[in-house]
């Protein structure tokens, strides 16, 4: 639609105006800031003066902590006001920039006036505190900009559903302040000005997308009902994009009563978290917590098991061929299915009759309990009260035994040579408690034996007291070992021979006792433990957000929905990315198990050029399903190479072709973390500013990444070469996904290496899809 002259003015001055307005809030914001910080110094200066120090009387002391307290109040309370300012300022210096982005306007039914809403990314009300100049993009009403085309529109407030129709629906670029074009758009939302966000070059940190949020994004975004949330969205689709601004829409529309602190990110890699930390923070938010579920797992059994991440448990399936006679394969699929987390329920309900396994309490070489003891008296309870329950009375017991032996501990000899180690405080300690006890005047009080006797309590307590932790813990349940003995019994189950079942069992023990716990045990193992001496809930959490979704096993999600009871769920995944291969059987995201969940699904691919989506979905099923957003670019580029060095020759070639281009990041993307190291050796010496990725990196910078696919997860480039796609790396299914993961990374570039034959799952595609060469010898001058 043209733009008459007369609207771009209008336009432009209104730009211009709230641009003056907002100046003048900054301004007298600042001034108020000063004062404030002014007044803080001044406090912090004078804060003994305000304070009556007076020690001499109890009630002195009494008054002068109370003193003490309101003024440390008063400051902390201006100092909280300080910090709210601040954040106020941000969002004025933000709104400076760039105001609003759209426009609707929208005549509600049988009212005749036309209300023009501009949308931006925060609110701001006029000089009277009346009108909106600008609407907060999750603001009830501007749900129709998302939702609607224009013609008939209705939003939905507390009071009930607003019908009406949106007269018209308008773009803006703004820069720096100053309107630079607009478009008036239809139902998509300025295909136009979507062109233009995502041709930009790629940014070391994930923007926000909140100016064009496309309709099917705007449903996941909004979404209040479920109780769990399921997105299956293609490669690019902005699943993680809607995720970030899901978690700003709730903490806005829930503002009374949710914090940033009452939801937790589950993402794939600490890179991804580095990548998507500004999101939130430019919305305006806080960020939320964000961890790996690796990270999870670690901060529960790290101290006890030498854990075996989950992607050096990739690089075991690389190396690993299910033809062997038994492979850890079979044993990882078979440790994520819903049919071991039914056996290992089962085996719980078996534990109530029998077979706990339980650890000798001793202290200083006695037993206080023998396991046989704990057992027998375990099963002494009835059948039905829980075992948890059960542990927590044995507990009791012992600690009550304990109590018994302590009195007749401190008679020890032991404790007499000990107590000439106790030190100068806690002799002080002593001689004071003694110290008031004489003024008490009990009848018959002895100072001297008081003293000793306490001194003797002191050394005993002291070498008692991490025996009385371990058994408030349950730690005198043996966890290991009963788990362990789940394998003693010969029960193959599905998919698996009796004879892979007792080589599977005898890996499982071997590791176990040795304290080592691969990433197919560690999560059953936990939820078998916790299932057992009881989950620490957190009740304070209320939503968890799970990215790279597909990756997660039955176990995984079990788990987190019992230490987050009282959460809701956003399950983010697409099943074409699954890396691990437990997950290529059992993909939560395509089971119907779950129950309460609402599924939405993405089809459309925002990320990569329309020639590289075309080319990518190929490789997968159902892959002409997905479209692409039509953004022009070259057509991948695949090579054929007789050998390595005619390999590398061409790399090199390939990444000063990126370089020239300037693109900010560059990715080399290998299968495996050892070819990672190798090329990222062989390219440091060519080039500055390259980057070996590997599970430890949590910053990403621009330059050259050298990165194995599994752990660009979640990322993107400008430029991506896959080294190398030859057949023998990308064969098998697993293989297929990874190869579809890696080349789905790229945005506007996207070459293949292959040294020897091309992967299978490249042959496939359709060659006018891609320009193909096929190079025997490279001829230098
Ligand atoms: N509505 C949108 N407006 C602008 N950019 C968008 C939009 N949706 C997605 N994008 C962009 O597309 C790219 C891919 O988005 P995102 O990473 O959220 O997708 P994803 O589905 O999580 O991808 P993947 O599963 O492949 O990692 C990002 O650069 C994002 O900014």
């Amino acid at each position: 639609m043209p733009k008459s002259n007369q609207d771009w003015q209008e336009e432009y001055n209104r730009v211009k105006d709230v641009g003056q307005y907002i100046d003048k809030k900054i301004q007298r914001l600042k001034t108020y800031m000063q004062l404030i910080k002014e007044r803080v110094i001044d406090i912090r200066k004078t804060f003994w003066d305000d304070v009556t120090v007076n020690l001499t009387e109890m009630d002195d002391a009494i008054e002068t902590q109370a003193s003490l307290k309101q003024q440390a109040e008063f400051l902390s309370e201006r100092e909280r006001s300080h910090g709210q300012l601040a954040s106020e300022m941000n969002k004025l210096l933000d709104l400076k920039e760039k105001p609003y982005f759209g426009r609707i306007d929208f005549i509600e039914a049988n009212q005749d006036t036309k209300e023009k809403i501009y949308i931006g990314t925060s609110s701001l009300m006029d000089e009277n505190d009346e009108d909106f100049l600008i609407y907060d993009w999750r603001a009830p009403i501007s749900s129709m900009y998302y939702d609607y085309a224009p013609g008939p529109a209705a939003y939905r407030t507390i009071d009930g559903e607003i019908e009406g129709e949106i007269a018209l629906k308008r773009q803006y670029v703004i820069k720096q302040g100053e309107l630079t074009g607009m478009f008036d758009t239809g139902l998509t939302i300025g295909d136009q000005l979507l062109q233009s966000v995502l041709g930009k070059f790629s940014s070391s940190k994930m923007g926000n997308i909140v100016a064009t949020i496309q309709r099917e994004q705007n449903k996941i975004i909004r979404n209040e009902k479920s109780k769990m949330l399921v997105v299956q969205g293609v490669a690019g689709s902005g699943k993680t994009s809607a995720a970030l601004q899901r978690v700003a829409y709730l903490l806005y529309r829930y503002r009374e009563t949710l914090t940033a602190d009452q939801m937790i990110l589950f993402s794939p890699n600490p890179l991804f978290n580095s990548y998507v930390s500004r999101v939130l923070p430019d919305l305006g938010e806080e960020n939320i917590k964000q961890m790996t579920f690796y990270h999870y797992v670690e901060q529960q059994l790290g101290s006890r098991f030498t854990i075996e991440s989950p992607f050096e448990q990739i690089e075991v399936v690389f190396s690993e061929s299910e033809s062997d006679s038994w492979s850890r394969l079979s044993g990882m699929r078979y440790k994520s299915s819903e049919y071991f987390l039914n056996r290992v329920d089962a085996y719980l309900a078996d534990l109530m009759k029998e077979g706990l396994q339980f650890r000798n309490i001793r202290f200083r070489d006695q037993f206080i309990f023998t396991k046989e003891q704990l057992a027998e008296t375990f099963y002494q309870f009835p059948e039905h009260v829980s075992i948890q329950l059960r542990l927590e009375k044995l507990a009791e017991l012992i600690l009550k035994r304990l109590n018994q032996l302590e009195r007749k501990w401190i008679k020890a000899d032991w404790v007499e040579d000990e107590v000439e180690l106790l030190d100068k405080a806690d002799l002080q300690e002593i001689f004071t408690k003694v110290e008031n006890e004489v003024q008490e005047n009990r009848e018959g009080y002895h100072e001297a034996d008081a003293e000793s006797y306490y001194l003797k309590q002191k050394v005993v307590r002291r070498r008692l007291a991490p025996l009385r932790r371990k058994i408030k813990q349950l730690a005198f349940v043996n966890t290991k070992r009963t788990y362990m003995k789940l394998f003693d019994q010969v029960e193959p189950g599905e998919g698996i021979t009796e004879k892979e079942w007792l080589e599977l069992a005898k890996f499982t023990q071997e590791n176990l006792q040795s304290n080592n716990l691969t990433w197919e045990d560690a999560t059953p193992f936990l939820y078998f433990e916790k299932m057992i001496v009881g989950f620490e809930e957190n009740r304070a959490i209320k939503h968890i957000i799970i990215d790279e979704a597909q990756d997660y096993s039955t176990f995984q999600l079990r788990y987190l929905t019992y230490i987050y009871p009282n959460s809701r769920m956003t399950l983010l995944g697409d099943v074409n990315q699954t890396i691990y291969y437990h997950s290529l059987t059992n993909n939560i995201l395509t089971e119907d198990a779950i129950e309460n969940t609402e599924r939405v699904t993405l089809m459309r691919s925002y990320r990569s050029t329309r020639p590289i989506v075309e080319f990518t979905r190929s490789f997968i099923e159902d892959g002409d399903k997905i479209e692409p957003f039509n953004r022009e670019g070259s057509k991948p580029t695949v090579y054929e190479l007789d050998n390595q060095t005619i390999a590398e020759y061409k790399l090199y070639d390939c990444i000063d072709n990126y370089l020239n281009r300037k693109y900010p990041h560059i990715a080399v993307i290998t299968k495996t973390m050892d070819e990672a190291r190798e090329l990222a050796q062989l390219l440091k010496k060519s080039y500055d500013q390259v980057q070996l990725i590997d599970q430890e990196t949590h910053t990403f910078k621009t330059g050259i990444h050298v990165i194995p696919v599994y752990l660009a997860k979640g990322i993107e480039f400008d430029g991506v070469i896959v080294y190398d796609a030859s057949t023998n790396q990308y064969l098998n299914e697993l293989e297929r996904y990874l190869l579809y993961t890696a080349c789905t990374r790229a945005m506007h570039d996207l070459t293949l290496i292959a040294i020897g034959g091309i992967s299978r799952f490249i042959t496939e595609v359709p060659t006018s899809l891609y320009s193909f060469y096929r190079v025997h010898e490279i001829i230098t001058e």
